[in-house]
């Protein structure tokens, strides 16, 4: 088959797709949907929420009829919120009618988070929509977590669905430890069902954090390399080629573990780690991702380096300045902004391989993959010259799968030579729309797929893994070390994943293909 028949087919597949996923939507047109944009004058609102209910509306995936409702404490409007978030809607001159159609749905309620009576309020002008008090209801808490637990109990007082159902959507940070976490999962557990609990974790929409199942169960080559024999570590990073700019106070708080790590590098660790669920149902596969946490111990210090970048004086911009120079951060901080840990997860299958999990801000590029290294073939016969094996997928920026792998170099001669078996998307698909992570997770919770949300028991694991080390950093104040805005992070950490047995040979050279 050519590459356009296959791009032409994968086209095809797609709308197929889409066809199935608009007729589950569409049967539930007659009833309509109210979707509650919780700080609705937030960042995360006019970034990420409102572009997102644009595209999946102009793409004509929501319910027919379906109402977005602002809700914050400043005094906005429709108008407002549209002029605020335009610029991040990627609008297109054709399109410029729907963009009109759709801001006819929008709705601006303007409230307090605590009061009840606004909450009150709130309801009695759902209720004035069209059928508005059959309505199903999803609630979005683009929130900081200070308000989650007034917000949660005012909604499970006032503005419940009465026949329609009821679904919330949580925002991370999910707690600051395993204490604050439990305490969160309790309250929320008081007032919805886990079936009406939504806990983002936006890296789960992410086309290939998705495919890791298909890879892995889709293939019958990776099976039987996956696990301790052939496996030497598992590299999972992400990198941020930008620091905090400005927003370091509310960094501060957190630090990158917190950020990134528990979350984010741990979904995807456990994706990498579980054994083959049951069924693709969101309740194996979730059961399977637990199973992998419980296997994992406690970070311990030793199998941990903590960085925090500094000002690089030859840099451009804001890479003159390190994370202590930003003014919204405390003066003498010691929260990380860099972090790598290595884990272990004590199944069967994994029992000694390093998960070696890295991630840091102010770094020399964008960059979330996870690589997978095998061990060195036993009984070389071609004098040392053959390097290890990698799997690498690389989830941002440029999607792809590669396989980096010894040919026999061309040529007369026998001699091995590095070399890959490269899937780009961009080349392999090209053409084919890629989803934000968000409207794949937004319509998820139209559909009412929990697949790709956390559930309570990975958070309590995940959480559990991570406390002690917090709390230790913290306690002890551990200075992070520090390495320069731009670079690849501490030298420590190349030394700790070489500890684990990870080679980095330097010697691999990538060829981008002619298209
Ligand atoms: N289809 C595609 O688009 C393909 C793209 N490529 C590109 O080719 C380039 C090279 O490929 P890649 O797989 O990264 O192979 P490399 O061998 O260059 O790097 C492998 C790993 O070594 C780490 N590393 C880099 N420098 C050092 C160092 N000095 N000490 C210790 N570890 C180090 C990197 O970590 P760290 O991330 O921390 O820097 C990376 O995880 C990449 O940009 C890749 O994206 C390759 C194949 C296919
Ligand atoms: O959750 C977070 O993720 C972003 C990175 O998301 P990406 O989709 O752009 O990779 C990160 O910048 C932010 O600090 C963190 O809270």
């Amino acid at each position: 088959m050519t590459a356009i028949s296959n791009v032409q087919k994968t086209k095809d597949q797609l709308l197929k797709g889409v066809s199935i996923l608009k007729e589950t939507l569409h049967s539930e047109d007659d009833v309509p949907h109210v979707f509650v944009v919780f700080g609705a004058s937030g960042d995360l609102a006019k970034k990420k929420i409102y572009p997102t209910l644009w595209w999946l509306y102009k793409d004509g995936l929501l319910p027919k009829q379906t109402y977005f409702v602002g809700y914050a404490r400043s005094d906005l409007s429709v108008q407002a919120v549209r002029d605020k978030s335009t610029q991040y809607m990627k609008l297109q001159d054709d399109e410029k009618d729907k963009f009109e159609e759709f801001w006819k749905y929008n709705y601006y309620v303007k409230g307090s988070y605590t009061e009840r009576t606004d909450f009150e309020h709130l309801n009695q002008e759902i209720n004035t929509l069209p059928k508005g008090d059959l309505a199903h209801r999803l609630f979005y808490l683009a929130l900081p977590p200070t308000v989650f637990k007034d917000v949660s109990s005012n909604i499970r007082l006032c503005c419940m669905g009465h026949e329609g159902w009821s679904r919330i959507i949580v925002e991370k940070p999910f707690g600051h430890d395993s204490e604050s976490s439990d305490d969160l999962s309790q309250h929320l557990s008081k007032l919805f069902r886990e079936d009406q609990i939504y806990r983002i974790d936006h890296y789960l929409g992410k086309e290939m954090v998705q495919n890791l199942m298909v890879l892995r169960f889709g293939n019958k080559m990776f099976s039987p390399l996956w696990n301790r024999d052939h496996v030497q570590c598992v590299v999972i990073t992400f990198k941020e080629p930008f620091g905090t700019m400005g927003r370091g106070g509310y960094f501060d708080e957190s630090g990158i573990i917190r950020d990134v790590m528990q979350n984010h590098l741990m979904q995807i660790l456990s994706l990498v780690a579980m054994e083959k669920p049951a069924s693709t149902s969101a309740e194996d596969i979730r059961d399977e991702k637990v199973k992998v946490l419980k296997c994992m111990p406690p970070l311990d210090l030793d199998n941990v380096v903590v960085g925090q970048y500094t000002g690089d004086p030859e840099g451009q911009g804001d890479a003159k300045n390190g994370y202590l120079d930003d003014p919204t951060v405390p003066k003498g901080s010691v929260t990380p902004t860099f972090a790598t840990a290595v884990v272990f997860v004590k199944t069967e299958r994994w029992d000694g391989v390093p998960f070696i999990m890295k991630c840091g801000k102010a770094l020399n590029e964008r960059k979330a993959e996870v690589r997978i290294q095998f061990k060195d073939v036993p009984g070389d016969i071609f004098g040392g010259q053959c390097k290890r094996n990698e799997l690498v997928i690389r989830v941002q920026p440029q999607e792809a799968v590669y396989c980096k792998m010894m040919v026999k170099a061309p040529g007369m001669n026998i001699n091995p030579e590095e070399s890959e078996l490269d899937l780009s998307y961009g080349a392999r698909y090209k053409g084919v729309k890629m989803p934000d992570a968000y409207e794949r997770l937004i319509l998820d919770v139209f559909c009412g797929a929990q697949l790709h949300f956390v559930r309570s028991d990975e958070l309590r694991e995940a959480w559990r893994i991570f406390t002690p080390l917090l709390h230790k950093l913290e306690k002890e104040k551990i200075k992070p070390a520090p390495y320069k805005y731009g670079s690849r992070g501490p030298q420590e950490s190349d030394d700790l994943a070489r500890r684990f047995g990870f080679i980095f040979s330097g010697t691999y050279k990538w060829t981008k293909p002619q298209l």
